[in-house]
């Protein structure tokens, strides 16, 4: 079967203060329909870039990236993006914010009223309809945010640290329900983090990135049975094999830090 994600021999080089930076470098990804896969790695690893590329709206300077088997040349219906900082219209009610997609594609007003209701049902925020997201929690927040991608039924999902600024409990609610979501749904998902935990109670893959140019370092499958229980003895010989990979590419980091630190 094809994949629904290819990445293939993805480059990205920055051009910044009179220097190359090479962000990324001979990245190779095929992501079967509906695999979840978590891009792990200390800052600056290029997660957040490799993510743009795939969204469309940074392309990569060598390479090619294909969903759904067309190539991508910038952002598409196929492929809905959440952020970290939710990217939410703050003068519209909850319930707008939903619906303002499916308006600018044209839906008629009842259709769009009615998978408005869908989405506010199945996220649990059909009480908060009325509300601004001033008046939400982070947590309602990142709900409200998850509804207006799902509102356009992109088969891909795109997250880039979406539970990043939630605290522990919110996190691992908002977790749990993207879980169940992605199972009924069944999306592909494509989610950076630097958390180590949340890409394996996550994942189905994980792939973690070294630091500069930032490379695949390691492509594991996780094998363990949903819901996930991070007190479990495969769960945390998993965490400790990945943290070791994690702090190699963190140390190269800060050497990376200090040495330029020494330059200027
Ligand atoms: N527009 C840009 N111009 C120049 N350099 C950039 C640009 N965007 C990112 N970079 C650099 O590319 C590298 C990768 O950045 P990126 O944001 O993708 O990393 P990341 O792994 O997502 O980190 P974080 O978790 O901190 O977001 C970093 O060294 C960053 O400084």
């Amino acid at each position: 079967m094809n994949p629904h994600i290819l990445i293939d021999n993805v480059g990205k080089v920055f051009h910044a203060a009179g220097r190359d930076m090479v962000a990324l470098q001979g990245i190779d990804l095929a992501i079967p329909q509906g695999q979840f896969v978590c891009l792990l790695g200390p800052s600056g690893c290029g997660k957040s870039t490799l993510l743009n590329a795939v969204a469309g709206f940074a392309p990569p300077t060598s390479g090619r990236i294909t969903a759904g088997g067309r190539l991508v040349t910038g952002p598409g219906p196929e492929r809905g993006m959440v952020f970290q900082e939710y990217a939410l219209f703050p003068w519209m009610t909850v319930a707008d914010n939903i619906g303002f997609g499916l308006r600018i594609q044209g839906r008629s007003a009842a259709a769009t009223a009615a998978r408005v209701d869908e989405l506010l049902a199945m996220l649990a925020l059909a009480d908060f309809r009325h509300r601004y997201p001033k008046d939400l929690s982070g947590g309602m927040r990142q709900r409200l945010a998850i509804a207006r991608v799902l509102a356009l039924d992109s088969p891909i999902m795109l997250m880039d640290e979406p539970f990043g600024a939630l605290d522990a409990l919110t996190r691992r609610n908002l977790q749990d329900e993207l879980l169940r979501l992605w199972a009924a749904l069944n999306k592909t998902i494509l989610f950076v983090t630097h958390s180590i935990e949340e890409a394996i109670y996550l994942a189905d893959r994980i792939v973690v990135m070294t630091y500069r140019p930032g490379t695949v370092k390691r492509d594991v499958l996780v094998d363990l049975p949903r819901l996930r229980d991070p007190a479990d003895a495969a769960f945390n010989a998993l965490k400790r094999e990945l943290g070791q990979l994690v702090m190699e590419e963190q140390q190269r980091h800060h050497h990376d830090e200090l040495r330029m630190a020494a330059v200027d």
